[in-house]
């Protein structure tokens, strides 16, 4: 028999970003129903890993001051559950002094009063050891920054959903939306109605938005999730306070290079690009692409010492990007009761709560907290066709 169900609200995709929506609806009394295509928990979208990097330093002003609500949330849903989420390890940042993107996240930040040290050439290894400072970089601290436990946080939001009274479906694809006052969405195994519907399915969002007419300036790219091995174990571990760091751009890299201290996998520290490979979602390990690792390789040759420069693990992850990289937080342009979350660009987990907080408001109708101008729709000129 196939399933059947009257819902106020369906959200498609349990990443982070659906699952803290279908939170926030229900603990607004919404009937909700969170829709995944793949069985939880799995490692097929963005969501997956153990860990994200949390920060205040942005070099706009309107992601820094979004992240005064995110880490107020994210410390209340610990509380909530007693579990630990956030680990403060401090971020480093690092960029040639003369780069216009370095000092737009330092001026940011000193410009929000965000708690941050400026290191010097004179002062740097003796705070950071282990890590080479190119000549002409400059460095500082964003000192309230650090590692989200990203599986822990799914499992707990989820589990906070189904607490109260949302109800997850997992391994059923969505096939078919369609829209009208009363959405009809079908699935592998059935269908559904509801008064809205929130997409929030990742890399997949235009195969979703297909069914509405809509197509969004979306690429999706492979990253590659490198892990490199400590020469001397524990050198650049957590619990010697090695920080999160990010290199805004280098020698080698024209995008942002970061990592996290050793951590989840003892001996090894996490490194990525911050760019990958276009791919499908249903065939990225057809994507071999390594040339982000060749990038990963010299930096890490010249400016981390301690590290073996070859990865010791690949994973693999997939970054959904707009062209100016803002996230899209709207509803569609055609059906004011389908709500988008969409195009998170690679550096969406650490604003879950929020994101979470402003789709629920936005599909129940409600004026957004806070200023969505940046994320809006229209800012790409995108022409819609009736999907009726
Ligand atoms: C390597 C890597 C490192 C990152 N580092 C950071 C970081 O340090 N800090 C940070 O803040 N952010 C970081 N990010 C970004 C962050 O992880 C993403 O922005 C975020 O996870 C995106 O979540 P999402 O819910 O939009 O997408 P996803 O997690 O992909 O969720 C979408 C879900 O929709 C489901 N779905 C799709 N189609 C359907 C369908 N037809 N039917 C049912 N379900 C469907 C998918 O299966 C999936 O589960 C990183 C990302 C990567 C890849
Ligand atoms: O969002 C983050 O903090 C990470 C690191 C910088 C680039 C993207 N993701």
């Amino acid at each position: 028999m196939s399933a059947e169900g009257e819902y106020d609200c369906i959200v498609i995709g349990a990443g982070v970003q659906g699952s803290f929506t279908a939170y926030q609806l229900a603990k607004k009394n919404q009937k909700t129903l969170l829709l995944e295509q793949f069985l939880l928990p799995h490692s097929r979208g963005s969501s997956h890993g153990q860990t994200r990097i949390i920060r205040r330093a942005y070099d706009q002003d309107f992601y820094t001051n979004m992240m005064e609500e995110c880490y107020e949330l994210w410390a209340q849903l610990e509380r909530e559950e007693g579990v630990k989420l956030y680990r403060r390890t401090g971020l480093l940042v690092m960029g040639p002094e003369n780069s216009e993107s370095y000092q737009q996240f330092k001026v940011t930040l000193q410009r929000n009063k965000t708690p941050m040290v400026v290191l010097t050439h004179d002062n740097f290894s003796q705070h950071i050891p282990n890590v080479n400072l190119a000549p002409g970089d400059e460095a500082f601290v964003d000192i309230s920054a650090g590692v989200l436990f990203a599986d822990r946080a799914l499992r707990t939001v989820q589990g906070q959903f189904q607490k109260s009274g949302g109800v997850i479906r997992d391994n059923e694809a969505v096939t078919n939306i369609k829209p009208g006052p009363v959405v009809i969405v079908s699935t592998s195994a059935g269908v559904y109605r509801a008064k809205s519907l929130v997409i929030t399915a990742g890399p997949w969002t235009n195969k979703l938005l297909a069914h509405t007419g809509l197509q969004l300036p979306l690429e999706v790219v492979k990253i590659n999730v490198c892990y490199w091995k400590e020469k001397v174990p524990g050198s650049y571990s957590v619990k010697r306070r090695f920080p999160c760091f990010l290199l805004t751009e280098g020698e080698e890299a024209k995008e942002h290079i970061y990592g996290l201290p050793s951590n989840e996998y003892p001996g090894l520290v996490k490194i990525c690009y911050h760019m990958g490979s276009e791919t499908d979602p249903d065939q990225r390990d057809k994507q071999t692409d390594r040339s982000d690792i060749e990038i990963l390789r010299r930096y890490v040759t010249r400016c981390l010492p301690g590290l073996v420069p070859e990865p010791a693990v690949v994973e693999s992850c997939m970054y959904t990007l707009t062209p100016d990289r803002h996230f899209v937080l709207d509803c569609h342009p055609a059906y004011s009761n389908i709500v988008i979350g969409a195009g998170f660009s690679g550096h969406g987990f650490k604003f879950g709560p929020v994101i979470g907080k402003l789709l629920c408001e936005l599909s129940l109708g409600e004026m957004p907290s806070n200023d969505l101008s940046p994320f809006r729709i229209r800012r790409f000129h995108v022409k819609t066709k009736s999907a009726l």
